[in-house]
């Protein structure tokens, strides 16, 4: 371990930048030309960490894909008897519930233990919910295992956008962290394909929750030997670790020394700045400390403007992104098109999925060149026109939508184009979706200085399950009490706030370096500062 006074004699051997400061002109003109992004592309490293931390986002996606096929295998394999409704409810919000329970606590946890800790606890929770799940012969133990499961991706998906944040060259940052989004549809896309396959065979649903525990090992080998982030070791006093660590992401740069002091100026300002602040109060007993600690980054989030307007923002997208009524698509998907007549409905519903999947990777392509605001600015409309439209194709057919199982009231009528219109509608929205609200919240970690982003991460992301979980409860409900028609029409409506929303408070983070986007938040919303900027 190295203190951070040997750091200036160990570290490269140029002289020390000024770190970037938090004024609101965040980014001057010896920055840009010292810009160490801009002009080379990353080298393998950068790639092997990301995808072994994207990992997590594979088995959030195949853990949340894989409960329809589940479901509708089961058959009377547990407890003796048939799933009733309540069984399936639960089966399938506690992973939800759990996942909520365990987000914002992830923050606490990742600033004490690092980044990369949390993510291998999560991999054995992974693994333990999926051998749970595939050995239970009752319900309350299946309950139990997707439990486990909802813990851990309740922390992997706070923390693992938070460790690519944290280990990427801000010019790339975030097509990496799209990796994360990308890796989830993938997952979920395996997860349609596994359970496809194994619909058929008796007992294929252990197999189908079991197989989960698979990529959960390979990653906790993999997470074994690579590094923690620059910026947690440098926060927890480890800097020629954080030196080594950062020399290797910039290896490919041209001026490599040159860069790592700059990212590393950046970080160990605010880094000593946090640490004067906590010194400056110390708790009475010292074993009550990380408590202390844990509280005075909570007013910190809440009471310093920037902090509190980071945290606005990022709740703000990631409740957007579930109350826009996605997942809904994800998990009764089988059941709309079900009632629509469609003679394969687990088929069709793949294209849900594979769409989600595809046009996640033309986010990936091209969210650090056309920006994270713009890109929404452009594709939410396209989402509230598609729903519209969905909306009106509903209000065509004449179907009467009972819960257990949807029944049509004539079926010649619905053998009309309607059907067909309803889908096309449906993969317009999924597209739009996953180009843009689908991964854009995930850049969450951006928002957040050091000391508070790991808290305000976990928080973000714990809006994000609370509404998931509201929008897994209530989609059939509403299906059935208001129609089809008056549900697609409210998450037209929620986009279309949504819309107003990013449009007056989500300034462009595109290209910004981690250390600097506070100095946009300090005074103001910072939208016009970061238009001005330009991407
Ligand atoms: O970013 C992901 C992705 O869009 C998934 O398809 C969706 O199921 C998740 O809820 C979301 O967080």
């Amino acid at each position: 371990m190295t203190s951070r006074e040997e750091l200036d004699t160990s570290g490269p051997n140029v002289p020390l930048l000024a770190p970037t400061d938090a004024s609101p002109d965040f980014r001057d003109a010896d920055d840009e030309a010292l810009d160490p992004d801009l002009s080379y592309s990353e080298g393998w490293f950068i790639w092997i960490l990301t995808f072994s931390a994207g990992i997590s986002g594979l088995l959030f996606g195949y853990d949340t894909g894989v409960i329809s096929s589940t479901l509708v295998t089961i058959g009377s394999d547990l407890s003796n008897r048939p799933l009733t409704t309540i069984d399936e409810s639960l089966i399938t919000s506690c992973t939800s519930l759990f996942a909520l329970i365990a987000s914002p606590f992830t923050g606490v946890l990742a600033d004490k233990y690092g980044r990369r800790r949390v993510i291998l606890v999560a991999d054995i929770l992974f693994a333990l919910g999926a051998v749970t799940q595939a050995f239970t012969s009752r319900v309350w133990w299946m309950i139990v295992g997707r439990s486990i499961v909802g813990l851990a991706v309740g922390s992997a998906s706070a923390v693992t956008p938070l460790y690519i944040a944290e280990v990427a060259p801000s010019h790339a940052r975030g097509r990496l962290v799209t990796i994360m989004c990308l890796l989830i549809t993938g997952g979920q896309v395996v997860a349609y394909v596994v359970g496809w396959l194994f619909s058929q065979k008796s007992g294929g649903w252990r197999w189908i929750v079991g197989l989960g525990a698979v990529p959960a090992i390979l990653q906790f080998a993999v997470l074994l030997v690579l590094p923690e982030t620059p910026r947690w070791l440098i926060q927890a006093g480890h800097d020629s670790q954080a030196v080594a660590v950062l020399t290797r992401i910039y290896q490919n740069c041209p001026e490599c020394d040159r860069v790592v002091n700059r990212v590393l100026c950046g970080i160990r300002a605010e880094a000593t700045q946090e640490t004067e602040e906590m010194d400056r109060s110390k708790a009475s007993n010292a074993n009550l400390q990380w408590l202390h600690d844990a509280s005075q980054r909570t007013q910190d989030l809440f009471y310093t403007g920037g902090n509190r307007r980071a945290l606005i923002i990022a709740m703000m997208l990631q409740g957007l992104q579930q109350l826009c009524g996605f997942n809904s698509l994800m998990y009764f998907s089988g059941i709309i098109f079900k009632t629509l007549s469609f003679s394969s409905p687990t088929l069709t519903s793949l294209t849900v999925a594979v769409t989600n999947f595809l046009f996640t990777l033309l986010a990936f392509a091209f969210i650090d060149r056309i920006g994270r605001r713009r890109i929404l600015l452009y594709s939410i409309p396209v989402m509230v026109l598609a729903l519209c439209s969905c909306a009106i194709s509903f209000s065509s057919i004449d179907i009467a939508w009972g819960s257990q199982p949807p029944t049509h009231q004539d079926d010649a009528e619905n053998h009309t184009i309607y059907p067909l219109l309803i889908l096309f509608c449906l993969t317009v929205y999924t597209a739009a979706y996953a180009f843009g609200l689908g991964n854009v919240p995930w850049q969450q970690s951006e928002l957040f200085p050091l000391n508070v982003r790991s808290l305000g991460s976990g928080l973000a992301t714990a809006t994000n399950w609370g509404s998931n979980f509201v929008v897994g409860l209530t989609f059939l409900p509403m299906m059935e009490w208001m129609s089809p028609t008056w549900t697609f029409v409210i998450y037209a409506g929620v986009c279309a706030v949504g819309w107003v929303a990013v449009h007056r408070i989500y300034p462009e983070m595109s290209g910004l370096g981690l250390e600097e986007v506070k100095g946009l938040l300090a005074n103001g919303w910072g939208v016009k500062e970061s238009l001005r900027r330009g991407v």
